[in-house]
């Protein structure tokens, strides 16, 4: 990051006020897991054979073709230098492909995965050595045509042939075909396919079966197999999202994935102790993706947005001083430091959910299934809370930027459209907020009942003050409890809807349908108090630990406009009942104020902090020199219309209708 740096961001340096690597080991949870990710993100970043050049200027088929390339690449190195850990491998992915997909991202993130969730042990001693030393390459394919979320209407069918002992996969309709599944289109050649499981004629439902789709001499599709790629999409254009159709395809019993359900030789089906345990492949996705997928991307635009406008001048505030930085207008600061403290608040509550996917799941493994349910409804809140907010964030990033927001040289497209599609894969957000609030009324009863609900749901056993006690010196602890009583109100008020539609004598499905803009807003309040305490929890883990109390002083801040913000943009809710008085609203709005006003001296330390490499960033506005306009031209230059002065379209279309005008 050496270089002459323009000398507004240079200033803009010199004045941070707190200790930045401390905070950088805050963000990464310790300061060994900094010193691992900068060792993995260096090894990928200075290793001369991987070539960074962005995609901007590929055609489809090109980037394609470059990504298949540098996937490979990639895999030897990491057979080279031995890494084997999953976050290692991880950070070192991620810094060779920032915000792209490889062409093997479906066999690292969901193919293997679901082989150590869903295969037993015989099983996964036969396909993992084979899938870990890529022998065979796989992707997850679940979606089809014409079922995403309803899991249950899946088509596509694997009849058992006790015969043979075989399984019939087979696709009987057009919208069976699957379709979406990533690198399906082109890269791979295994796939678990989720198929309506059919035994002596009766149906078991879907589960999860090991495929063969291409032959691993000549990649050609197997018998019975059609495959191909989806088309263009509004983004992953390397990815080949494809479609598959299946023609009486037989695979041995043993391919269909038996941990946790079985098919006997002769046929008996053995039920899992929990039907939804074939699921778990998707809960793992959506609790890595509310740090990976959401809180990353977030807090890159923010880098971007943030660091450009302070190199970005327009305008006036006082008449003839000339051009202050874009930054020190109190409308662009109340615009990205809410997106800043919201990275925040989305790495530190991703990090309490990966705490708590890997303690239940050891859970799973030794056969104890109590918390699935919390598991599965605390996933999918904040699966589809932060997914929707940080594509919201890195929109009004984008529109910081002013009109070069909208070039790729911004870098916020790319970054844009790679985390976009995570508001509908791995469960839409509306489906996943029902899921959700299912849970949450559940709760609710049993909370009724006296019984004490766990970790993030004990909230529903206490009931709030009726007022909140928000002083003038607006504290963490009444901004926690004041979202506790909002999410406390809004799950009872969903819950009591719902009851109340069932008295009046409404089938219980149909109640559910009725109410569910209730209860959609009350698993987003209950997301959005899990973020916020999380907030909280991270401050005083901070504390206990002794990190410098500079880090704990802007971190406080943060959490606070997080809140803050979060109040002001919902007011109706926190107001209704009086809950918070006129008096306190105000005591909000100018402790947001303040907050602003506190935070505009370190809003680049607090970007930098993250410590995204340029390389990853792929952005001229955001660089961490800050020499934007030095820059745009030369890259502007790269594009294909720039190799020519005269375009030849010149030549066959316009030349001749100019002379053509020019004669009448
Ligand atoms: C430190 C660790 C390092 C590790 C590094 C690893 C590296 C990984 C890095 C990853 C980085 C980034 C990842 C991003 C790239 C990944 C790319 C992903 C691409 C996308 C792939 C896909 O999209 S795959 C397809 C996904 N599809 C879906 O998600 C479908 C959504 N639908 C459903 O899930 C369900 O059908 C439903 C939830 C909608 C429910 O359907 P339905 O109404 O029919 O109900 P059911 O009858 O099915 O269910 C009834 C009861 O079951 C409960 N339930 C439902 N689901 C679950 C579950 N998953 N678990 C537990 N329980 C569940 C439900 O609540 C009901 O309960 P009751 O009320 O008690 O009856
Ligand atoms: C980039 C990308 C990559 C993907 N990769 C894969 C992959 O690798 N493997 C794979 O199997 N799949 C993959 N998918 C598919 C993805 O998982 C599905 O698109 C997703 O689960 C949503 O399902 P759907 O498309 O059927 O949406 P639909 O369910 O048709 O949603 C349409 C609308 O209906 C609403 N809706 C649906 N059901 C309900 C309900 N019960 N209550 C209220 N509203 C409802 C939704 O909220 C939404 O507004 C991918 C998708 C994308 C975009």
């Amino acid at each position: 990051m050496a270089g002459t740096v323009n000398p507004d961001l240079q200033a803009e340096r010199d004045r941070i006020s707190f200790e930045q690597e401390a905070l950088t080991n805050a963000i990464d949870g310790t300061p060994e897991k900094t010193e691992k990710r900068r060792k993995y993100a260096n090894l990928a970043l200075n290793d001369p054979d991987f070539d960074m050049t962005s995609y901007n200027f590929l055609s489809r088929s090109e980037k394609y073709g470059a990504a298949v390339e540098k996937t490979v690449k990639m895999i030897k190195k990491i057979g080279k230098l031995g890494i084997t850990d999953p976050t290692d491998l991880y950070i070192y992915r991620s810094h060779i492909f920032p915000n792209e997909s490889t062409s093997f991202t479906l066999h690292a993130d969901m193919f293997i995965p679901t082989l150590m969730g869903q295969a037993s042990p015989k099983q996964q001693s036969k396909w993992l050595p084979k899938a870990l030393t890529l022998q065979i390459i796989g992707t997850y394919a679940q979606t089809e045509l014409g079922h995403g979320t309803f899991i249950r209407g899946l088509e596509t069918t694997a009849t058992y042939d006790e015969k043979t002992e075989e399984f019939v996969i087979h696709s009987p309709t057009r919208t069976s075909l699957k379709w979406w599944p990533g690198n399906l289109g082109k890269s791979t050649n295994h796939a678990i396919v989720m198929a309506q499981l059919i035994v002596k004629g009766q149906n078991y439902g879907p589960h999860p079966f090991i495929v063969q789709i291409r032959s691993l001499e000549n990649h050609m599709p197997q018998p019975g197999v059609t495959l191909g790629d989806i088309g263009p999409k509004f983004g992953y254009d390397a990815n080949d999202n494809g479609f598959m159709q299946f023609d009486h395809v037989r695979i041995p019993r043993e391919n269909m994935l038996m941990k946790h359900s079985r098919v006997e030789p002769d046929g008996t089906y053995i039920k899992a102790k929990n039907s939804k345990l074939t699921y778990g492949t998707m809960v793992f996705v959506r609790s890595v993706l509310i740090r990976d997928v959401a809180a990353l991307s977030l807090a890159q635009c923010a880098t971007i947005a943030i660091r450009y406008s302070c190199v970005r001048r327009q305008s006036e505030i006082k008449p003839g001083a000339g051009e202050p930085k874009v930054m020190d207008y109190r409308a662009q600061q109340a615009k990205l430091f809410p997106q800043l403290a919201t990275a925040y608040a989305f790495l530190f509550v991703a990090q309490e959910m990966e705490n708590i996917y890997f303690s239940v799941n050891s859970e799973i493994d030794r056969g104890e299934i109590d918390r699935l349910p919390e598991l599965h409804g605390l996933s999918s809140a904040l699966k589809a809370f932060t997914t929707d907010w940080a594509v919201v964030g890195m929109e009004i990033c984008r529109r910081s930027c002013g009109g070069h927001g909208f070039s790729h040289c911004s870098g916020i497209p790319k970054i844009y459209v790679n985390a976009l599609p995570g508001v509908t894969y791995e469960g839409e957000n509306t489906v996943m907020y029902l899921q959700a609030a299912r849970y949450l009324v559940k709760c609710v009863n049993m909370a009724k009942r006296g019984d004490q609900l766990p970790g993030s749901v004990a909230f529903l056993n206490k009931k709030p003050a009726p007022k909140s006690s928000i002083t003038e010196d607006v504290n963490m602890v009444d901004l926690v409890e004041a979202y506790r009583a909002r999410a406390y109100y809004l799950v009872h008020m969903a819950s009591f809807e719902l009851d109340r539609e069932i008295k009046n004598g409404m089938a219980s499905y149909d109640a559910w349908n009725e109410c569910a803009v209730a209860l959609v807003m009350a698993a987003k309040a209950y997301g959005h108090y899990v973020v916020v305490e999380a907030f909280a929890k991270k401050l005083e883990t901070l504390t206990n630990n002794q990190v410098p109390a500079s880090v704990i002083g802007v971190l406080t801040l943060l959490g606070k406009l997080y809140a803050l913000h979060g109040i002001l943009e919902n007011s109706g809710d926190f107001m209704s009942e009086n809950y918070l008085s006129k008096q306190q609203k105000s005591f909000i709005y100018n402790g947001f104020l303040y907050a602003l006003k506190s935070l505009r001296p370190d809003a680049v330390g607090l970007v930098d902090a993250f410590e995204f490499p340029d390389k990853v960033l792929d952005s001229v506005l955001g660089r961490y020199d800050g020499r934007v306009y030095e820059n745009m031209l030369e890259w502007a230059m790269k594009d294909e219309l720039n190799k020519t002065q005269v375009h030849e379209s010149y030549f066959k279309h316009i030349r001749p209708f100019v002379k053509q005008a020019s004669k009448l």
